[in-house]
């Protein structure tokens, strides 16, 4: 029996184990490659971060999960550019009835999120775009019932956005709610000096985290829901409604 840390002891063990994942693991559409390099483009033009798209690895992770599951509703609060879009689109397509619906504030970033969609072939009949709060979409977006349901916004939307998803009973039965980055560089476990993200931390960068540890909270708490908490990237914690 390893722990984490015996099993992938350091940074350069990590980084080789992440390079292999991703070469032993399905290739994703080269229209997601071709995204990703314009999104890196993109964003050093208009001063955004391209690190807020998810990395490779992951992506390739939700198209195969999201395909494993049989999802054929997707909606993801937290577009930018596109990128995780695509692997949703990608794995929902050609069933009928399917459907991805995309939250985020209007920007330029969303507009090359539209383009990009429909270049590669999903019309808006599969794709559907909110712009504005995620919170306030998803209060008031058409009664449905989503298999997935991807959680990729401010942090502070994400306590009201699972607890407006409760209330309008917008997942299915046997959906999941996935909400990234529920780990925040390891903040909600360690702010100690260990952790180098913890150092000169600014106050929006503590509320964010501190917004991380209330959602986990609320949802180990909350009897409705069962989930895993995987320290998988920046952390996925994986909810789904007790059966
Ligand atoms: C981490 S990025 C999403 C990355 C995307 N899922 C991907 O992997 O390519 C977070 C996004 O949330 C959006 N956002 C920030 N505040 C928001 C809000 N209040 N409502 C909706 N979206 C918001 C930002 O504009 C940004 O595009």
């Amino acid at each position: 029996m390893y722990s984490a840390t015996d099993l992938y002891p350091n940074a350069h063990v990590t980084q080789a184990v992440h390079e292999y994942s991703i070469a032993h693991s399905t290739p994703l559409p080269d229209v997601m490659g071709q995204h990703r390099e314009k999104t890196i483009e993109f964003s050093e033009k208009a001063g955004m971060d391209p690190t807020m798209m998810v990395n490779t690895l992951q992506a390739q992770f939700m198209l195969f999960f999201a395909k494993l599951i049989g999802a054929k509703k997707v909606l993801e609060v937290g577009t930018f550019t596109g990128y995780s879009a695509l692997a949703w689109a990608e794995a929902i397509k050609g069933q009928e009835g399917a459907k991805l619906v995309c939250c985020d504030i209007p920007g330029p970033h969303t507009e090359l999120a539209k383009a990009t969609l429909l270049e590669a072939g999903f019309s808006d009949t599969l794709v559907t775009f909110l712009e504005g709060d995620g919170v306030e979409s998803l209060q008031s977006l058409p009664a449905d019932q989503f298999d997935i349901i991807f959680l990729d916004a401010n942090k502070n939307g994400y306590t009201p956005a699972i607890k407006t998803v409760l209330s309008r009973n917008l997942l299915s039965p046997r959906g999941v709610l996935i909400a990234d980055n529920a780990l925040k560089r390891g903040l909600v476990a360690d702010t100690t000096d260990r952790n180098p993200h913890a150092v000169n931390l600014d106050t929006s960068s503590i509320m964010s985290y501190k917004h991380c540890d209330e959602f986990n909270k609320f949802v180990r708490d909350d009897e409705r829901l069962e989930q895993v908490m995987l320290p998988a990237f920046d952390g996925l914690n994986i909810i789904r409604l007790k059966q």
